[in-house]
């Protein structure tokens, strides 16, 4: 749970520092004088405020016409100046804000993706709703960050002008104590007001303590609750197909009761909270008043005079409130920079991070595998000492029971199996892997076939020929068309459009993990011989059950149970 400490400052800072210092520097310094010297501006406009008051109201006391008039023109100039700076320092702000969060967001989304860190994280589960982290945590860290860093820097300011001009308003207070004679405050509305802040932040601080912790707990609720509603999206075929509608109102509705509870939760110390600060703003309009009673009706000072020490002692208090009235703000600054310190650190250890498993070049060519162990992420043994020798240009089947650890060993040569020992070498520079299921974007065909990849140089006419030679030469009219190619293509078109993508791609090294499942065995043959049949014949690595296979490939690795099983 967050906690306000030298840690969480040294946080703030960390997180906040890098723009200020990066490429943008320039214009994030040019904002931030900006706002520092609008926000100045305004204490100033402030103050021009309160002696407007003392002129004004001492007008009416003395029924002077001429200068009530005069007062009034006055205040519709400041009321235009003080427009005019609200709305100026409003849009810089913004301006601030988003550019900040711009480049935030950019620098996570890089980190997210380098280092294949999204699917570490997911790997090891540690660091939860990662989506969320980067859109929403990312706007209210900034949003709160400049809201809040804005309203210290305008209370400090105003809290050093108005206590001067409070101390010399109000002046000293003389308080009999009977027989032990009497006592002078100095400055005693000065004094009221700091007393009066410090009593109000010492209670908002108690109350609101287990905000912080609320506030945390029902962002990660929203953000699973969404990420349910999301896969739901994603599988609806399979869910329909299943019925699985009552399961899945079943989880929806847990889920969310985790969001409505804690809500309850914190909708119970919010109240606490607002009768609490509430409270406290009803009494600050009476209590400068009743500080300023003993010189006004000791005719130590005006009407007027009553205004500026009931104006400075708002001014005082209210800055000096800061904390009170942005209590809520902080509590949720603190959880947002509790899951964005948290991500950071991550993903600054997935940078430095050796794996064990060693992915080298082969300069000899092909793939060589010596004494691999491979292991589970609770570092329990999945395989050990496997040893492959794959020339280049050959093809091998790697077969085995479910769960042998087949799968984990392709994600062990493409570098993403990180658990484990021993020493892989490739030569490919360009290798593909090929799931049973490929993944395809949200974009046109074109786009979808050429993926990951956009090479501009690559002729209709060749991903025309790829889409002939794989069958689905249909197709061929549909290339710019945008669509959810991955819903409306059947799991047997998707095998074969990845195998499109490979004639058009040429890897020099192709890993299949059960890529052809979906489809009938001459077909399979069909795809296997049009690899073969490249120019420049890639080294293939296959994972598969079906027997047909083997005639496919010049050689086959059997791998037995499983460590586990074995045990
Ligand atoms: N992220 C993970 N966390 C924990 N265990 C995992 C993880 N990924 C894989 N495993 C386990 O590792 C073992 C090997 O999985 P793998 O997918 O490599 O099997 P496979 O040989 O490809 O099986 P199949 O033929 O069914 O595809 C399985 O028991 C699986 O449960």
């Amino acid at each position: 749970m967050p906690k306000i400490n030298a840690r969480f400052f040294r946080d703030a800072w960390e997180l906040t520092r890098p723009y200020w210092t990066s490429e943008e520097r320039r214009r994030a310094w040019l904002l931030s004088i900006g706002i520092v010297v609008l926000n100045l501006f305004q204490v100033y406009l402030t103050v021009w405020l309160n002696q407007w008051y003392g002129t004004f109201y001492n007008a009416l006391q003395d029924y002077d016409r001429a200068l009530f008039f005069r007062e009034l023109w006055m205040f519709c100039g400041f009321a235009i100046v003080y427009l005019s700076t609200a709305l100026l320092t409003f849009y810089i702000t913004q301006m601030l804000q988003i550019s900040w969060r711009r480049w935030l967001t950019g620098r996570y989304i890089t980190r997210w993706l380098a280092n294949n860190a999204y699917y570490r994280m997911q790997l090891a589960g540690d660091t939860d709703n990662p989506d969320q982290r980067i859109a929403d945590d990312l706007r209210l860290f900034t949003d709160q960050v400049l809201n809040l860093s804005v309203g210290l820097l305008s209370s400090v300011v105003t809290f050093f002008s108005f206590i001067f001009i409070l101390w010399t308003l109000s002046g000293p207070l003389t308080v009999p104590l009977g027989a032990l004679g009497s006592i002078t405050i100095p400055g005693y509305a000065a004094i009221g007001a700091i007393l009066y802040a410090a009593i109000g932040t010492w209670a908002t601080v108690r109350i609101g303590r287990p905000l912080i912790g609320l506030t945390f707990n029902q962002q990660r609720f929203e953000a699973d609750f969404r990420y349910s509603l999301v896969r739901l999206r994603e599988n609806s075929e399979s869910i329909a197909f299943y019925k699985g509608e009552p399961h899945e109102t079943h989880v929806l509705d847990m889920r969310f009761s985790n969001v409505f509870a804690n809500f309850i939760a914190l909708l119970k110390r919010r109240m606490q909270l607002i009768i609490m600060t509430s409270g406290y703003s009803q009494i600050a309009i009476i209590v400068p008043y009743l500080v300023a009673a003993p010189k006004y009706f000791g005719k130590a000072i005006q009407f007027g005079g009553v205004q500026q020490i009931a104006n400075s002692f708002d001014q005082v208090q209210t800055s000096l409130s800061f904390i009170v009235n942005s209590y809520s703000d902080i509590a949720e600054l603190q959880a947002v920079m509790s899951r964005l310190t948290q991500f950071e650190h991550r993903a600054r250890e997935l940078e430095s991070f050796k794996p064990s498993i060693e992915v080298e070049p082969e300069p000899g060519g092909g793939l060589t595998i010596v004494g691999l162990d491979l292991d589970l992420p609770n570092g329990a043994p999945l395989r050990a000492g496997l040893h492959l020798d794959v020339p280049p240009s050959s093809s091998l089947l790697i077969m085995g029971p479910t769960g042998a650890g087949k799968s984990t060993l392709l994600r062990a040569i493409s570098g993403l199996w990180p658990f484990g020992h021993g020493r892989i070498a490739t030569s490919a520079k360009h290798p593909l892997f090929l799931p049973q299921k490929p993944y395809i974007p949200l974009c046109t065909l074109r786009d979808a076939m050429l993926y990951p990849y956009r090479p501009a140089e690559v002729q209709d006419a060749e991903v025309a020929a790829s889409l002939k030679a794989v069958g689905l030469e249909r197709l061929t009219a549909e290339l710019d068309a945008e669509d959810n190619w991955a819903q409306r293509l059947s799991v047997g078109e998707q095998q074969r459009l990845a195998f499109a993508r490979v004639l058009i791609q040429k890897p020099d090294m192709i890993f299949l993990d059960e890529a052809t499942a979906a489809l009938d065995e001459a077909s399979e043959a069909e795809l296997y011989r049009l690899i073969e049949a490249m120019p420049e014949k890639p080294t293939i690595v296959s994972v598969g059950h079906r027997s047909t296979l083997k005639s496919l490939h010049d050689t086959v690795f059997e791998m037995g149970e499983p460590a586990a099983a074995l045990a």
